[in-house]
């Protein structure tokens, strides 16, 4: 086992190289966070680097931390240490326990609730929580204020900031959708932080729905449904993210069901937000599905360009960076799917531009993401996966766009569906245009399904994996 970060100059075995490169990492970071930060989520990891570089596994003492890190910091590492080593390195995150024991450990929850200590959301700046303390796992960053508002996002905007106001009321429960990274879960959180901004006692948690999960074998394992209900059926706004991972959960699903209606009998909130709408969510029970669709569903969109310019520019600015708009307008071009990319670009591009110490350009914004960009300029149609998919599946290209439904024309067209989203820069309705003006939602469903049948099914794995490698070339 290594040592910290500090101690890694001394290491002597043959891993003090890779130490190095964890320890130059480190650095960086220090400079790049502000200190309290960086000290309570940086300095106490331990790195272990593979012999050959292209690994580093970093150990975190828990699950609460862990969660943390790949949320807030992951991203930022990997680009770093690709930055600094000069190719790709695979990140991951791993407890400092033993596996078995991270597998079915459960990160702390408090065992009663009381009053919040203060104002201060647990989670960011905190260590654990006091014991009893009510933790509302709350990101403080994570507000409307840094949420950049377009045409995309706007009626789920609005609509959160509406239940913010005044919860109970309106839009019970809220139900939020949309493609990864484009900013649910930031919206719930701007939830809970106005709220609790206005009224310091609300009884507020954000949850991500495997936590729930994880709470209710947890209470079932070790009899305490009690402090499980009094912990959920007491709070004023429940934020719970990703509900499609309840599929499946029958437990689960009882028991949120019983804590939707409890909330709701009292006139407390509840935000959802999904990959799907209510009716696309695969193995839910109908029961729970109509509850979600009872109040107010709203999609987010991938965001349009002005949009775009504007999220890159902002988040240029809280990193004490410059962007001219000509270069956010070059990287909003070319990075084009979702928020959580346009950041990963904007990190290598600062990254490249304090190694080099050259000011940010479009000439620097270009070398830094030559790869992402040369992967862009094999230019994949949409048309060229259309007729690459009908060929395969020995089917008219016309049935790509037609209305007709046996599976033997449905599935290859979601298997079309599936890869155009995978391999252009396509916004689901554009997608859904293009075959035929279907919607976006049907773009959606497909995409979720082939995604989730490749995941158990080797022979359309195979398939999908020939398409893809004709398609790149
Ligand atoms: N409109 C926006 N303005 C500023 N930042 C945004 C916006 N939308 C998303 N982001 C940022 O993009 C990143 C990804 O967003 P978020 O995690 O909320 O996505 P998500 O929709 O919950 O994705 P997933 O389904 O993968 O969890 C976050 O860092 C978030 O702060």
């Amino acid at each position: 086992m290594h040592e910290g970060p500090s101690h890694s100059s001394h290491d002597t075995d043959g891993d003090s190289a890779g130490q190095g490169l964890w320890q130059a990492c480190t650095e960086q970071l220090a400079q790049d966070l502000p200190e309290q930060q960086f000290n309570t989520w940086i300095k106490p990891l331990v790195a272990q680097v593979s012999p050959d570089f292209s690994k580093v596994t970093l150990l975190v003492a828990n699950r609460f931390k862990l969660d943390w890190i790949r949320a807030q910091y992951a991203g930022r590492i990997s680009a770093l240490l690709e930055e600094l080593y000069g190719q790709p390195v695979t990140l991951e995150l791993a407890l400092a326990q033993r596996e078995s024991v991270a597998r079915t450990y459960v990160r702390p929850v408090p065992a009663s609730i009381e009053a919040p200590a203060a104002n201060a959301p647990a989670g960011a700046a905190a260590e654990e929580p006091p014991a009893g303390a009510f933790r509302t796992r709350l990101n403080p960053a994570l507000t409307f204020e840094t949420l950049v508002e377009g045409t995309a996002n706007r009626m789920a905007r609005s609509a959160a900031m509406h239940v913010a106001g005044s919860p109970g009321h309106l839009y019970n429960p809220l139900f939020i959708y949309g493609g990864v990274g484009l900013g649910k879960t930031h919206l719930v959180h701007a939830v809970g932080n106005k709220l609790l901004a206005d009224r310091p006692d609300a009884k507020v948690l954000y949850i991500h729905a495997e936590q729930f999960v994880s709470d209710v074998v947890k209470s079932y394992q070790r009899r305490t449904f009690d402090d499980f209900k009094e912990r959920y059926h007491s709070l004023d706004l429940l934020l719970i993210d990703d509900v499609q991972f309840f599929a499946n959960k029958d437990r689960t699903q009882e028991e949120f069901f019983n804590a939707f209606e409890a909330l709701l009998a009292k006139k407390s909130h509840i935000v959802m937000t999904s990959d799907t709408y209510p009716k696309g969510l695969a193995n839910i029970h109908e029961r729970l599905v109509s509850r979600f669709d009872s109040g107010l569903t709203v999609a987010i969109e991938p965001p349009e360009l002005e949009m775009r310019v504007a999220i890159l520019i902002n988040k240029a600015r809280a990193e004490h960076a410059e962007m001219p708009e000509e270069v956010a307008f070059f990287v909003a071009k070319n990075v084009r799917s979702n928020v959580r990319e346009l950041e990963g670009a904007l990190r290598k591009i600062l990254a490249y531009s304090r190694f080099n110490q050259k000011e940010v350009s479009i000439q620097l914004a270009r070398e830094a993401l030559r790869d992402l960009l040369s992967i862009q300029n094999r230019q994949i149609s949409v048309e060229n996966i259309q007729k690459t998919v009908a060929d395969y599946y020995k089917i008219k290209v016309a049935d790509m766009y037609s209305k007709k439904r046996p599976a033997s024309i449905a599935r290859p067209r979601q298997i079309a569906m599936y890869l155009a989203k995978e391999l252009t820069q396509k916004s689901l309705p554009e997608i859904g245009e293009l075959f035929g003006g279907r919607d976006h939602t049907t773009v959606l469903h497909a995409v979720r399904k082939i995604g989730a049948e490749r995941q158990q099914l080797t022979e359309l794995n195979q398939q999908l994996h020939v398409l893809e490698q004709t398609l790149k070339g």
